[in-house]
């Protein structure tokens, strides 16, 4: 039996349980059987709460698939509503240790059933494991051929690999084939998350993410994060930019070297997983 929150950042959900008392749960196969939409309680991923000897807390973040993740942007925002309101940490600012490394988080607004949160996601990295490694710029704009068509894409770490394309029409685009093309192509060993994007302006982009080990979400907060990044970089969109996505509005400041990720997170339900 495991107590358990249900929380959601702009529509990608996730399962919150307070694992600092556990010590050999296996929480890949967890993952599996209670994000099941079916057959568990249903969500994009779980996400587990561990002691940090490094930074205030650890998170931890699982995709659907069983895979560990680095790090998750709408989950980190969940994750920070639960412990700040659960006085797991009594402080509107704190660190969280992630796998791709400690995460600064402000609480913003915290007054009920949804939360505004800040969270630092860090640099932009153009080489790392399972990128390509490119020119001095990176894994930019290089052309491949998906499905018998030439396409450009690009590709940077966030904390989680992030391949993002640019697109005319975003309504036109098969996400649900051309996604796992590129998410399981040979390029990456590690595969990556797919980002379709679709500049409506220098202040706006429209989004749709295809998530390694998860599928098409309704919303990505690594992903909104690089593609704002590589926006800038390819098309000169302004430093600070919101994100349109299926299940809302996130905004990225870039303007630093740092990134900075602002949304929300509500919580959905509490339970007793059986
Ligand atoms: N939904 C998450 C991304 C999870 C990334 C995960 N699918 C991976 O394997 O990198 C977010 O809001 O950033």
């Amino acid at each position: 039996m495991l107590n358990f929150s249900k929380y959601h950042g702009l529509g990608n959900d996730f399962i919150i349980i307070d694992g600092r008392s556990d010590n050999n749960e296996d929480y890949s196969k967890l993952a599996k059987e209670i994000c099941h939409r079916n057959l568990g309680i249903g969500g994009d991923g779980l996400i587990i709460i561990k002691e940090s000897h490094k930074n205030d807390i650890r998170m931890q973040i699982f995709n659907i698939d069983g895979s560990e993740a680095p790090m998750c942007g709408n989950g980190i925002r969940c994750f920070a509503k639960y412990v700040y309101e659960n006085d797991i940490l009594c402080k509107d600012s704190f660190i969280v240790e992630t796998l791709a490394g400690p995460v600064k988080i402000r609480i913003i607004k915290s007054d009920g059933k949804e939360s505004i949160i800040q969270a630092n996601m860090g640099k932009a990295h153009y080489k790392g494991e399972g990128i390509p490694i490119g020119d001095e710029k990176g894994f930019i704009n290089k052309e491949i051929v998906i499905d018998d068509t030439p396409i450009r894409i690009s590709t940077i770490d966030l904390g989680n690999i992030h391949t993002v394309l640019f697109v005319d029409d975003l309504d036109k685009v098969d996400v649900d084939k051309i996604g796992p093309m590129i998410e399981k192509h040979d390029l990456f060993p590690n595969k990556t998350n797919v980002n379709f994007c679709e500049i409506i302006d220098k202040q706006n982009i429209k989004l749709v993410t295809w998530e390694r080990g998860v599928g098409k979400t309704l919303a990505c907060g690594t992903g909104a994060s690089a593609s704002a990044v590589i926006s800038t970089l390819i098309h000169d969109t302004d430093n600070h930019i919101t994100l349109h996505l299926p299940g809302g509005d996130v905004d990225i400041n870039t303007e630093n070297e740092d990134v900075y990720m602002t949304g929300p997170a509500e919580i959905i339900c509490k339970g007793i997983y059986l």
